[in-house]
């Protein structure tokens, strides 16, 4: 773990349960690879992580069992790690490179930018030769033009000690936000290719589908019955992201899917026994009757990890681990990432408290940040409504230290405020409301209102508590969060998930955490007269959100296009944000 990352704290605990074949999983790590500096459950970092799956091999080999390490996309965008250096991504492409996974496929992030899309194609591809898998992405090679797939369309290879036959896919979901350089096939075309027909013919004793694909998604409904109609009986297991939930689904007694949350929080753990090794002709009469198929979802801390190795402090870590934490360290150092930009005076939380509150978030973006940084000086007395949608912030905000590493935490994106004036104020008064209500009406596969919101809001199991939490008040200069209920004094507060096995999926015993919807945009009104409604107003929103701007205001009647939308700040909003703390929030904690 990194030096300053607070020591993990003992919890009730239950083991793993190991199988013929067992996997580890990790999905959306956007950049986290410090781990949690200020949360104790969650401190290990990447190079912990390469010391549990060494010792995890270790102990698979020893009893003659297989292991295998999966990761499901969206490694980069939202930690100081990835989005702090020049280029973004300096560090974190060896760093990462250091863990040893069998099957890796991309996630949306990894394809926003030109820049992301190539670094993607020329460096993680080739770290990961033969295990990088592309079954619905292309590239297009800026020297010739030329569409490419980004790597192999599917692997096959049979595990070490078991002998197990498996045939894997890397899907990406129906992801239309993509840069130029690459093409994301939709999944509904792909299966229909002969390639990917030709695969599911092969006699394998085990299907595995990762994705960056939500568990419960059509796509995986589309693939799950493709692969079902060649194959009545093969055992399918799926690994999900995208939507940042620890998830479990059952698609039927063969076939299952796993999904490991989000940010370096959770390891993802998956378990089978009674795979039959089919031979040809008897395949039927050896049919997987009697598989079973077990998950955890592991705490991403030192405690678990010695807990679930049987080792200690001394004996767990491996050279090659601790080298790595030693480059996270040395990273985290050149990119400056403990400066302190302000101190937080208190939590702001983006949905476990409610919206609108004290202490939501939103509410102090919509009603502190946003009409002092984000107005244009130019325009600052013209009537003016500012909308941004919820998604643009990722994480909380915990009492403290506010550093450089928290501003690309909480909004790591490069979007930047756009407008068009002289909008109508009956139309652009109804453009937050139509976003945040009619998305079901006139959401299309390609513009999809629910992706304005955290994908945490996509699709929530866990079970909220009856009573918000309570916590420590913070005593130290570090942002500190939840760290103990009154109710419960021995149990932290964190994950407590329910998903289609059941409510004992967690390694560790939690508390609940309340969850609170959000809304899909929330909106500052600017310089607006008090006793009358004006004429027309300026319309001020963050770029992400100009289609969804522009087919809001097409339902009020008013037929902007993109050529009707200007600059308004030049600023991304994470700058705009850091300005408005080191303007606002004393530096002495
Ligand atoms: N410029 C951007 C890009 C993305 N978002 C938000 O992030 C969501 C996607 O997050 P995942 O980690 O699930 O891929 C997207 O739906 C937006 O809400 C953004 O706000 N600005």
């Amino acid at each position: 773990e990194q030096p300053s990352a607070p020591k993990p704290i003992a919890a009730p605990i239950r083991p793993l349960p190991w199988g013929q074949l067992n996997f580890l999983q990790t999905t959306d790590t956007h950049g986290w690879l410090a781990g949690h500096l200020q949360e104790p459950q969650y401190s290990a970092d990447w190079g912990d992580y390469i010391s549990f799956a060494e010792r995890m091999r270790e102990k698979a080999d020893a009893i003659g069992v297989d292991l295998l390490l999966v990761d499901t996309g969206d490694r980069i965008e939202g930690n100081g790690l990835y989005d702090a250096s020049d280029p973004k991504g300096k560090y974190t492409s060896d760093i990462f490179k250091g863990q040893d996974i069998d099957i890796i496929c991309p996630g949306n992030h990894e394809l926003y930018q030109i820049a992301s899309g190539a670094r993607e194609y020329d460096v993680t591809v080739p770290n990961f030769k033969g295990k990088y898998i592309a079954s619905n992405l292309d590239y297009i090679d800026p020297k010739t033009g030329e569409q490419v797939p980004m790597a192999q369309r599917y692997r096959k290879f049979t595990t070490k000690n078991q002998g197990i036959r498996v045939l894997a896919f890397g899907f990406l979901f129906d992801f239309t936000g993509n840069a130029n350089n690459t093409v994301v096939q939709p999944v509904e075309e792909t299966i229909k290719e002969q390639w990917f027909q030709d695969a599911i013919r092969e006699k394998v004793d085990l299907f595995v589908v990762a994705g960056h694909v939500t568990l419960p998604g059509r796509e995986y409904k589309a693939i799950f019955r493709a692969i079902r109609s060649q194959n009545w009986d093969t055992p399918i297991q799926f690994f999900g992201g995208h939507s940042h939930i620890r998830d479990f689904h059952k698609y039927d007694s063969k076939a299952y899917g796993l999904q490991a949350g989000r940010y370096m929080e959770t390891i993802g753990w998956m378990s089978i026994e009674g795979i039959k090794k089919k031979s040809g002709e008897i395949e039927e009469s050896q049919s997987s009757a009697g598989i079973s198929f077990e998950r955890r979802y592991i705490d991403n801390n030192l405690f678990g990890y010695h807990y679930h190795t049987g080792l200690n402090a001394t004996t767990f870590p491996t050279d090659h681990g601790l080298n790595i934490s030693t480059s996270i360290y040395k990273a985290r150092q050149a990119l400056d990432l403990d400066h302190n930009f302000g101190c937080a005076p208190k939590d702001l939380w983006m949905s476990r408290a409610p919206y609108p509150s004290e202490d939501s978030l939103y509410t102090w973006l919509e009603n502190e940040v946003v009409p002092d940084v984000v107005v244009n000086p130019e325009r600052k007395d013209v009537p003016t409504l500012a909308i941004t949608n919820t998604g643009a912030m990722r994480f909380d905000i915990f009492k403290g230290a506010f550093t450089r590493d928290a501003t690309y935490i909480i909004s790591p994106f490069v979007s930047k405020y756009r407008y068009i004036k002289d909008v109508p104020y009956e139309s652009a008064k109804r453009v937050l409301t139509i976003i945040n209500n009619a998305g079901q009406v006139l959401s299309t596969p390609e513009l999809d209102f629910s992706q304005l919101a955290p994908p945490e809001q996509l699709s929530i199991r866990t079970s909220p508590s009856p009573s918000p939490p309570s916590y420590q008040p913070n005593n130290n200069n570090l942002q500190s969060p939840l760290l103990s209920s009154p109710n419960h004094p021995h149990l932290l507060p964190g994950y407590t998930t329910k998903d289609d096995g059941g409510d004992e999926g967690d390694d560790t015993l939690h508390t609940p955490i309340t969850f609170y919807r959000v809304p899909n945009v929330i909106q500052s009104a600017l310089s607006l007269p008090a006793d009358h409604d004006p004429d027309v107003v300026d319309l001020v929103f963050i770029d992400f959100i100009e289609p969804w701007v522009l087919a809001a205001l097409r339902f009020t009647g008013q037929g902007y296009g993109a050529s009707d939308v200007a600059v308004y700040r030049n600023e991304t909003l994470t700058e705009l944000m850091a300005k408005w703390i080191m303007k606002n929030w004393g530096k002495d904690c």
